[in-house]
Parts: structure tokens; sequence; C-alpha cells
């Protein structure tokens, strides 16, 4: 964070050079190197989203069609970052959403993350599809907070085998994907015949040559609660963004409901989160979970910035989690490139907190924001 006054360069000094890596976080160029780093279509893969990607590069876009009203002379000379997500302690707001196949990026691959978010103090998200074990990421996390992301497998016995474990491995809580009943249409992967390495281990899936499976029917809400038995874990319900489908979801059962896109890699053309979350925020808001503590929201996609995530915060988040700049920090440097850019976001949050006068996550609020009227669409 920079201090109250301008540095005085030294008689003679010269300006450092930054060939050794941004003293500060740059995820642009971040997310160049990352593109040197991996196979192109590795690449693709991690940043492409579905169909002709108006969603993808609307994410970042609208939470900069709010601006923020800073409050003045409010005695706040420390922003806290601290906070509790569903009861469990974290140093940040800013989490790790659960991505797959993090060995494409890092031979570490989840494990890597995984000791980065313990390092940060960050929530962190295991995907299903993830290149080490359930339990082996959980040891990882050396006994940091995570939470296990759930997608519906082609088995409904090894879907409820994964819940099972999530809570036996010591997960927090469950995060069930709801919005990926099928793949989305990823123009750079079909382009590019896209597929998993042939050595990539997928190690929550079941050894190939047992029965084949019979497919169980859809999700429906009815599943919250099982899956909340099952593991007996909280439940987080991930992918939405209708305030009528979150309601549903916690009357269901849930104790939190996540807004997003699926980085817009699942349907084009949907509504932005930073545009779904205040609709979700206002169908939940005061509703009280499972446990009588209130329901919780969560949002992710496009937040690239400190900024960004405290729009988020004021919007009615209580945690923002990041993709895609968890993915370029793994790529360019393992668990210090994922630490690097958790620990900058916050940073650059914190930062944001103490020019806006806020104190703590808890304290931003609507009253942060106005709409920018006045810029072009
Ligand atoms: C490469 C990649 C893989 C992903 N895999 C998963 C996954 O396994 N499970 C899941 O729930 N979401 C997955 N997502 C979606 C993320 O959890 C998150 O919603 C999204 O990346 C947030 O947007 P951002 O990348 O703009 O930060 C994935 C996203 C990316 C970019
Ligand atoms: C079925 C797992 C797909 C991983 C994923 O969620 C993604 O690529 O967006």
């Amino acid at each position: 964070m920079t201090g109250l006054t301008q540095r005085r360069r030294e008689p003679g000094e010269q300006p450092r050079s930054t060939d050794g890596g941004p003293a500060h976080l740059d995820l642009d160029d971040l997310e160049t190197r990352a593109r040197s780093a991996l196979p192109a279509e590795v690449f693709d893969y991690y940043a492409g989203g579905a169909d002709a990607e108006v969603t993808l590069g609307e994410a970042p876009q609208a939470w900069r069609s709010w601006r923020l009203r800073p409050r003045v002379l409010r005695g706040v000379d420390h922003a806290d970052l601290t906070t509790t997500l569903l009861g469990t302690p974290a140093a940040t707001p800013v989490g790790v959403a659960p991505w797959a196949y993090q060995g494409m990026a890092h031979p570490d691959g989840e494990l890597a993350t995984a000791r980065a978010a313990a390092g940060a103090g960050a929530l962190l998200t295991v995907s299903t599809s993830a290149t080490h074990t359930v339990e082996e990421v959980a040891s990882a996390s050396a006994g940091a907070p995570a939470w296990f992301q759930l997608y519906r497998q082609h088995s409904p016995v090894h879907t409820d085998d994964l819940a099972r474990r999530a809570g036996a491995a010591g997960y927090r809580a469950l995060v069930l994907t709801v919005d990926l009943p099928v793949l989305g249409r990823r123009r750079r992967d079909l382009r590019n015949d896209f597929a998993l390495p042939a050595g990539l281990r997928m190690a929550n899936q079941p050894a190939p040559g047992g029965a084949p499976a019979e497919p169980g029917p859809p999700w429906t809400a009815a599943d919250i609660g099982r899956f909340a038995d099952l593991s007996g874990l909280p439940v987080v319900v991930k992918g939405v963004l209708r305030g009528d489908d979150a309601l549903a979801c916690v009357r269901a059962g849930a104790s939190a409901v996540w807004v997003s896109t699926h980085g817009g890699r699942q349907v084009d053309l949907v509504v932005p989160s930073a545009h779904a979350l205040p609709e979700v925020v206002d169908a939940v808001l005061g509703e009280p979970g499972p446990d009588g503590a209130d329901v919780e929201v969560y949002v992710d996609g496009g937040v690239r910035s400190g900024t960004d995530a405290l729009v988020a915060l004021a919007l009615g988040a209580r945690a923002v989690f990041v993709g895609r700049p968890t993915v370029w920090g793994l790529a360019t440097g393992g668990a210090a490139g994922v630490r690097a850019v958790l620990d900058g976001l916050s940073a650059e949050l914190a930062h944001a907190m103490l020019l806006c006068g806020v104190a703590s996550p808890a304290d931003a609020g609507p009253d942060l924001l106005v709409r920018s009227g006045w810029l072009p669409r």
C-alpha cells in the first residue's frame, strides 16, 4: 500500500527496473505471461468463454458501471479485512473460486493453490474436477478452512460419495454448482479440438472399467437439504442469477447463494454478476439459513481490482471470489504466484476501503455507490 506521501528520489538514483516482476499487482501483465507459459489450447481453455464471449467481456465492465461515493471525515484510518464466511474466520473477503484441472497450469496444481490460500488467509474452494483428490487437497490446506465444490456426476452414487468424502475430509461447506447441466459451447475449445492432456489425473473420478453408471435425475432444490444431510456441511448454491431462484434455494435449506455466470463459460448473453447481485441480495437479505443465522451472498466474475471488489461488497456480497487471476498466478509462479494475486487484490481492497472511509467489509453498503449514468453505454 502506498504511504502518506510520495517518495523522494535519492540524488543519482535511477528508477528501479521492474524486470524482476511487478512490485504491485498487474493482472494484464500476468495474463500475458501466462499466455506465453502455457500451451495455446490450455490458455484458451482457461481464458475462454461460451459462444461469442459477450458475457465474458462484460463481466469486468459491469463492476465498472458503478461509481463510488467516498465517505470523508469518518475517523477511519485503517481497513480491517477480516470476516467470517459461514462462521469460518477469513483474513480477507477475497476467496479462490473453484477451477478445474489445475495440474495443467502447474505440476503441483491444486496443492499449490491450497498452500497459497492458506498463507493468504483466503477461503479456498476446491473443484470436483481437480487433479488431486478431495483428501490430498484438504491435507495441503493444513487446517486452513476450505470448501468443496460439487458437480452432479454421471453416477449419483459417485456424487453422493464425493459429498460424504468432503464432509469427512474436513471441508467447511459444500458448494453445489448448479449452472452446468451440460458444458457450455466454448468456441475456442471446439476450434482447438481441446482435450485434456493424456497423463492428466482426474483424481476424483472413479477408476475406469467399473460398472456403467445409471445417470440419476437432474438436481432440484430438494437436493440441497439432501446434500447437507449427506455431507454434514452447510450448502452453498453456486451459479444463481435470479432472486426467485435464490429464495427457493434458501427455502430448501441453503446457507448461502453464490451469484455467478461461471466466468461466462456456460450460456452467453447472461446478465453479468454485478447486475444480478442486487436482485439476489434483495431476495434473500434477512432470510434465516438452516442454523438460524442470516443467509450469506457471494459473487464472482470479472473481479480484477480492489475497487471492483469494493463495489461487490457495497452491493451486499459478503465475499468475492476470483477465478482466472489465480489461474494466471499459478501458471506463472506456482503457489507464490497465487499468493501474490490474493495478497495484491486484498491490499488493493484495503486501500480502496480506507480511501472511501470503510472500516470493514460489513461497513460497506449501497450508500457508497451511484450508477454512472453519464458513462457511454
Ligand atoms: C478454467 C476455469 C475452470 C473452472 N472450473 C470450475 C469448476 O470446476 N467448478 C465450478 O463451480 N466453477 C468453475 N469455474 C468457474 C469459476 O468458479 C468462477 O465462477 C469464475 O471463474 C469466476 O470468474 P473469473 O474467472 O472472471 O474470476 C471455472 C472457471 C474457469 C476460468
Ligand atoms: C465438468 C467440468 C468442467 C470444468 C468447468 O467448470 C469449466 O471448465 O468451466
